[in-house]
């Protein structure tokens, strides 16, 4: 064990700013520095034990305003809390770790508030998935592996509250299993994990979440919508490429295929010209339904880009 870790002082430390003018402060016994970690972990401990409190009166309001039971997941308020917590973070705590403690915290605590399961789809990657799943919701919220994104859809249909945890992403031999989220009542997309995207996330398997229709809290920054489409071509998935996020698979018939198209709202690209962008690549469009919407995808970049050309800060402001 290292009893000497880090050196004690700090560059606004008063025996750093005078070194040479005063003796140096003497160094606090670990000890004392060990009793203040205690302060601290009890008043964390306690804050916990409050927040808790705070969680009880919260769920006494909803059923006061007649809020309907199923899942507690709000994903518009999850989804700002996640960005503001990496906005304001700073310090020698690695940004996935603060990041996964306040994902256990809320998942948990959305959990107390109403008993939920997720059910992910394992075909991608058993052990991908489940890091995504844990990290995301922890280990008190119960996991149930599924093996096909058609088992999770069915089982979040036959839940009250549960989350479904299904890849983003098209793996091989994928089915097009968004079109079960077609119905009015079916299960729903409604969140995109990360919540917080970087290149190098410790669980940064895309996945979409998919619930019970929200009714409060949803978040619609991003549409997804479940397109059927006839002559789909290579052009035609070239001419689509640059318009909007898309996951293709064959559909019924030689040429049919089923897409599942994301579409940020009020963004340079709206769903009617992506229909008309496939129409004039030759497709036809033979059935469109929206099957979800999540909040937009937020990148957090440690050295944020500069724009083409541009100077970097310390010799914009002139310093050396
Ligand atoms: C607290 C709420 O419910 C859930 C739990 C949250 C939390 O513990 O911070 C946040 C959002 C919800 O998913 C809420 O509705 O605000």
């Amino acid at each position: 064990m290292n009893e000497n870790p880090r050196p004690l002082a700090t560059p606004d430390d008063a025996s750093v700013l005078n070194a040479g003018s005063a003796p140096p402060a003497p160094a606090p016994d670990l000890a004392v520095l060990r009793s203040e970690i205690d302060r601290i972990d009890a008043a964390m401990h306690a804050l916990l034990i409050e927040r808790g409190q705070i969680i009880d009166r919260l769920v006494a309001v909803k059923r006061a305003r007649g809020a309907e039971g199923g899942s507690a997941f709000r994903p518009a308020r999850e989804a700002s809390m996640m960005r503001q917590l990496v906005d304001r973070h700073r310090g020698i705590l690695p940004l996935d770790t603060v990041e996964g403690i306040w994902r256990v915290i809320i998942s948990t605590f959305t959990y107390v508030q109403a008993p939920y399961a997720v059910h992910a789809d394992l075909a991608a990657g058993e052990a991908a998935m489940r890091d995504t799943s844990r990290f995301h919701f922890g280990f008190t919220v119960p996991f149930v592996a599924h093996m096909g994104p058609a088992g999770v859809v069915a089982a979040v249909a036959a839940s009250r509250g549960d989350l479904g945890l299904v890849p983003a992403f098209a793996p091989p031999g994928a089915s097009a299993w968004w079109t079960a989220l077609e119905g009015a009542h079916a299960p729903k997309i409604i969140a995109r994990l990360p919540f917080v995207e970087r290149a190098d996330h410790p669980a940064g398997l895309p996945v979409f979440c998919i619930a019970h229709p929200v009714t409060d809290g949803a978040v619609t920054e991003v549409e997804t919508w479940s397109l059927h489409v006839g002559g789909w071509s290579a052009q035609a998935a070239r001419a689509l490429a640059p318009l909007a996020d898309v996951i293709a698979v064959p559909d019924r018939g030689l040429d049919g295929a089923a897409l599942l198209v994301s579409i940020p709202v009020g963004g340079a690209v709206a769903l009617d010209a992506v229909l008309a962008t496939l129409r004039a690549a030759g497709a036809s469009v033979r059935a469109v339904a929206l099957v979800g919407s999540h909040a937009r995808r937020h990148t957090h970049s440690p050295h944020p880009a500069l724009p083409p050309g541009a100077a970097p800060i310390d010799a914009r402001a002139g310093n050396p």
